[in-house]
């Protein structure tokens, strides 16, 4: 039976990227491109097929930054296909991002140099807003989006004859530091990117813990410095182009410069090649790229306690009645809203 794989954000960066490469490992696959934007995702479904004449190549519209977008496009799911086996949670943003050059020249001539270069750390601020469910953008697309579509896609992901998996894009950005049990939304503060995906780490936990014994297995991975549209929304892809050298020359020190989205996508495809049940919950799996430009995946421990996600878990279940019920309110779903009344109580 031909195993069927959803990626968000596929329609671009890393998440086309995985695309690729995951058609040249398995032409079998039915790969669903889960995308807001259907101009770009057809385009990308143009380009896949192009290189992979035979390929199933699926289009789903979801935008994971609108709860009733997310749940139209689960309901779509659960009448194209009977089950699914790998769940890709890439889709993500950084909107508004800003560099602070003084804590960058800082960071340049101290001992923390590389983990600056590889993580960020300090580096950046972000301006996030409010949408149109009441809820911070950067949260829900980067998180709670893809908690609901777990949420929602439950049934063909759990079930008794088969694992699957879901495979978050997280970040070594991702700092416990930024994140707060008490503003899981990260409302009050500037750094809303690393939040959400500290966030994804925890979640991806405690995934784990609720969902194996059910055959749904959680990851997360870090794909390094990518130049993708994200990166260009830092700084301009002009920029980039003029400072490469400098970065092939980082690299020699840093690893975490994969720079091109099929160098990221290497533990996203990695993790597709193993049996989830060898892998390490706490870990986190790194793309990485040597100074040689050879890539290779390296797991590493993730600063996270078990304690915390399963409270983290417990709030975006909470959320999760909130934000159903208020759709409800304005209108839309009732029948999905006591569905999900039913099944709760
Ligand atoms: N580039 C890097 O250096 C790093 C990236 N990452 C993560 O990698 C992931 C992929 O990003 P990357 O490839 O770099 O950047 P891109 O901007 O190229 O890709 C992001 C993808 O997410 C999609 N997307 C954004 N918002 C939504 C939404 N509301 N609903 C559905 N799709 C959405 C975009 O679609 P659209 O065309 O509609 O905008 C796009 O396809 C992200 O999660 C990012 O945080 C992590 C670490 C480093
Ligand atoms: C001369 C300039 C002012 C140079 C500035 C360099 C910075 C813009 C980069 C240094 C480390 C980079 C980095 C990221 C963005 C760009 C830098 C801050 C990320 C935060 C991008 C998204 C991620 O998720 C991280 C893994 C990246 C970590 C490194």
């Amino acid at each position: 039976m031909e195993r069927v794989v959803i990626i968000t954000g596929a329609n671009s960066g890393i998440g086309l990227a995985l695309c690729e490469r995951l058609l040249t490992e398995d032409g079998q696959l039915r790969l669903c491109l889960a995308c807001r934007n259907m101009q770009r995702a057809e385009a990308a479904r143009t380009a896949l097929l192009t290189s992979h004449p035979d390929a199933h190549v699926d289009l789903l519209h979801l935008d994971v930054g609108s709860v009733q977008s997310v749940l139209s496009a689960a309901q779509e799911v659960k009448t194209r296909y009977s089950k699914v086996d790998f769940l890709y949670l890439n889709a993500g943003i950084m909107p508004n991002p800003q560099i602070d050059i003084k804590a960058f020249f800082k960071g340049l001539f101290s001992r923390n140099v590389i983990n600056m270069f590889a993580t960020a750390e300090g580096l950046l601020t972000q301006q996030d807003r409010v949408n149109s469910d009441d809820l911070q953008e950067v949260f829900t697309t980067n998180l709670f989006g893809h908690f609901l579509l777990i949420r929602e896609l439950d049934p063909l992901l759990c079930q008794s004859d088969h694992t699957s998996r879901v495979i978050w894009t997280s970040s070594s950005n991702a700092r416990r530091s930024a994140f707060s049990l008490d503003d899981i939304q990260h409302r009050l503060g500037t750094e809303p990117y690393s939040s959400s995906k500290y966030a994804s780490d925890m979640l991806s936990l405690a995934l784990n813990r609720q969902k194996n014994s059910q055959g749904l297995f959680s990851s997360v991975i870090c794909p390094g410095l990518v130049m993708t549209n994200l990166t260009y929304g830092i700084l301009p892809s002009f920029f980039w182009t003029l400072i490469m050298p400098i970065m092939w020359l980082i690299r020699i020190f840093t690893n975490t410069f994969t720079l091109t989205p099929y160098n990221g996508a290497e533990a996203l495809l990695w993790l597709f090649l193993q049996k989830p049940e060898s892998l390490d919950p706490k870990a986190k799996y790194h793309s990485l790229t040597s100074g040689f430009g050879v890539n290779y995946t390296e797991p590493r421990q993730m600063d996270i306690d078990d304690k915390m996600s399963e409270d983290l878990y417990v709030k975006l279940l909470e959320l999760e009645k909130t934000a159903r019920r208020k759709l409800t309110e304005r209108g839309s779903n009732e029948e999905a809203y006591r569905r999900y009344l039913n099944d709760v109580e």
